[in-house]
This record gives C-alpha cells, sequence and structure tokens, in this order.
C-alpha cells in the first residue's frame, strides 16, 4: 500500500447533496480525464453506464449540463488526455462536436506535453534533434507546432512488412534506413503498429536515442471494453531494452508542471477527476491537488478505489452525479 492510499478512505458522494456541495467548494479548477468507457464491472448495474466524458463518438448523458455547472459557478475547467492520437485542436473539434464549449488553451494532450518535454527541456546535441515517432497524427501535429523534425508516424512507407535487405541494412547502421539525426525514440499510441517499427526503435534507442513515450495507459477503453493501449507499444521495446521510457502523460508530473506554468492556479484549490486510479488519481495525488475525483464508469472498479493501493479523495457512480448538488 502506497503512502497516499493510506491517507484515504475515499468518500462515496453520489445521492449525496450536501456532500456534494462541500466538495464542490474546495476548489476554483478541474482538471478532467477524457475517455470513458462502459466497463464489464458496470454493464449489470444500469445506473453505471456513464463515463468521464465520452465513449468513443458517444457523449454520456448530462456531461454537458455538468460541465456547464462548473463553468457557471467560476470553476476553472481543463481537459487532461493521455489520448496521443489527437492533437489540442483535434481535441477542440472533438469537443465542439460533442455540444461542449473549449478552447485550445484548456486543453493538454499526452502529444502536446510530449512536444514541449522534447522542444523546452530536453538538451540534444545540434546533429541529433530528429524523432522517430511510433503514433498517430496527433503526435506529428503537436510536434510541427513546436517545430521538432520528426521522421516515422503516419509515413505510409513504414507501414510494411520487414524484407531481408532491411534486416542487412539495419544490422550494418545503413543511414538509408537508419537516419543518424535521430535523437530520440517518441512511442504513443499508433493503430498500424508493426514489425518494422519496433525494430527501427530499438535500433535507434541502441544507438542512444532517448526513449520517450507519451504515455503507458496498457489500455485503451472503447466499446464498452478494452483495447491495446499506448503502453503496449512501448512494451516489447521494454522488453528488448530491459528499460524503460520517460512517459510524458498522465501521471507524470512534466504534465502537471506545464499546466500549472499555464494557468498558475493554486494546487491546494484544484482537482483532478479521472477514471484510472493508477493515470488519472495519482497524477492528481503526486502532483500535490486538493482533490482527486474517481468516476466509477471508466477503467477502475469501486474495488480499485475503496481498497486499492491508489485512492481517490471521494468517487461517485458518474460524473453528471455532480448534478445532484444542485
Ligand atoms: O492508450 C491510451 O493512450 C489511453 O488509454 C487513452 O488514450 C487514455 O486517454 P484519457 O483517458 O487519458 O483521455
Ligand atoms: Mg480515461
Amino acid at each position: 500500500m502506497t503512502q497516499e492510499s493510506s491517507q484515504f478512505a475515499p468518500r462515496y458522494l453520489t445521492g449525496d447533496k450536501a456532500g456534494l456541495q462541500e466538495f464542490l467548494a474546495k476548489f476554483d479548477v478541474f482538471l478532467f480525464d477524457c475517455d470513458g468507457l462502459t466497463p464489464v464491472h458496470a454493464l449489470s448495474r444500469p445506473s453505471l453506464r456513464g463515463g468521464v466524458l465520452w465513449s468513443g463518438d458517444h457523449l454520456f448523458p448530462g456531461t454537458v449540463e455538468t460541465l456547464e455547472l462548473l463553468r457557471n459557478n467560476g470553476k476553472q475547467v481543463v481537459f487532461v488526455t493521455n489520448n496521443s492520437t489527437k492533437s489540442r485542436a483535434d481535441y477542440r473539434k472533438k469537443l465542439e462536436g460533442l455540444g461542449i464549449p473549449s478552447t485550445v488553451e484548456e486543453i493538454f494532450s499526452s502529444s502536446y506535453s510530449s512536444s514541449i518535454y522534447i522542444s523546452r527541456i530536453l538538451q540534444l546535441p545540434e546533429n541529433k534533434r530528429k524523432v522517430y515517432v511510433i503514433g498517430e497524427t496527433g503526435i506529428e501535429q503537436e510536434l510541427r507546432s513546436e517545430n521538432v523534425p520528426f521522421i516515422g508516424g503516419t509515413d505510409l512507407a513504414y507501414r510494411r512488412d520487414v524484407t531481408p535487405a532491411d534486416y542487412k541494412k539495419i544490422a550494418a547502421g545503413d543511414e538509408s534506413i537508419l537516419d543518424p539525426e535521430v535523437g530520440v525514440v517518441l512511442v504513443g499510441l499508433d493503430f498500424h503498429m508493426n514489425y518494422l517499427k519496433i525494430a527501427l526503435a530499438y535500433h535507434y534507442i541502441k544507438r542512444g536515442a532517448v526513449f520517450l513515450a507519451t504515455n503507458i495507459d496498457s489500455t485503451l477503453p472503447n466499446s464498452g471494453t478494452l483495447f491495446p493501449g499506448a503502453g503496449s507499444m512501448s512494451a516489447p521495446l521494454i522488453m528488448m531494452l530491459n528499460k524503460e521510457p520517460v512517459a510524458l502523460g498522465k501521471p507524470s508530473q512534466a504534465m502537471m508542471d506545464s499546466i500549472e506554468g499555464k494557468f498558475k492556479f493554486d494546487r491546494s484549490r484544484a482537482c483532478m477527476v479521472g477514471d484510472r486510479a493508477n493515470t488519472d488519481i495519482r497524477f492528481g495525488l503526486e502532483g500535490k491537488l486538493g482533490g482527486t475525483l474517481g468516476v466509477l464508469t471508466g477503467v477502475s472498479s469501486e474495488e480499485d478505489f475503496v481498497s486499492g493501493d491508489v485512492r481517490p479523495h471521494a468517487y461517485l457512480d458518474k460524473l453528471s452525479d455532480l448534478l445532484g448538488s444542485e
């Protein structure tokens, strides 16, 4: 049991009007996880079939009204997502499409956090500034916005089988397949993962490239169940290299520091809301936020929140239960 968990017996706030009012009054800023799902443990309990904000393209009932309630009460809302497949601009469009007003400034994605880390924190030698990307367009867009050169990503040239010639070229360090300017390997969620991409990433890291991951969520929620997450893209490399990447999404405090840098908020008056204990709730606890709020409509179950290693200060059946404070 961690030190954090032993401090909290999470308070169950669904249906507790006075408890909800008291909880909400403690905070000026709410950091929201975005993706959610209808999890297996909720299938037998229709009351739990909600989510943090959405699942796939399905907006959970009451999300818009709940965010409105917070904003109308003067609360700052920030969307913090580990999903690297989208950029902040993509997320704003998605939020708009779902009827949730937002600005790009209110959105923090692991693709953005990784780009900031590479461009502003990592000190790379002049001739090693290129990033080899395993991932989707969200990472590419955010790297571009920070003027970071990259290869890989959505480039179709990497979506193919390994050939006998590739093995020889990689073994020989041939510059036609291993770009000598690559100084960073950044691994995010990639819907076109393959053997070639893993082999190249391995060899770049063996040749000295910094090993980064946008985030290390083992699974990705969708359609009421779980699929391989970004952490499952890094897993083969971790296995091959016996080395962990530096991860820049939740619970990384590099992400918290850049959010705080932008909003200059008082951490004791901020609350992280999420469905996943080992990313969202840990992010808030390790960031020393005044509060963490778990919702039972995502990856973590009630048992995880109540008796797991990482426990929120309070939890709800679903996000829209906050409306019960009125
Ligand atoms: O595998 C992933 O990348 C994550 O499961 C996913 O994208 C998490 O997104 P979040 O719940 O932080 O919005
Ligand atoms: Mg989530």
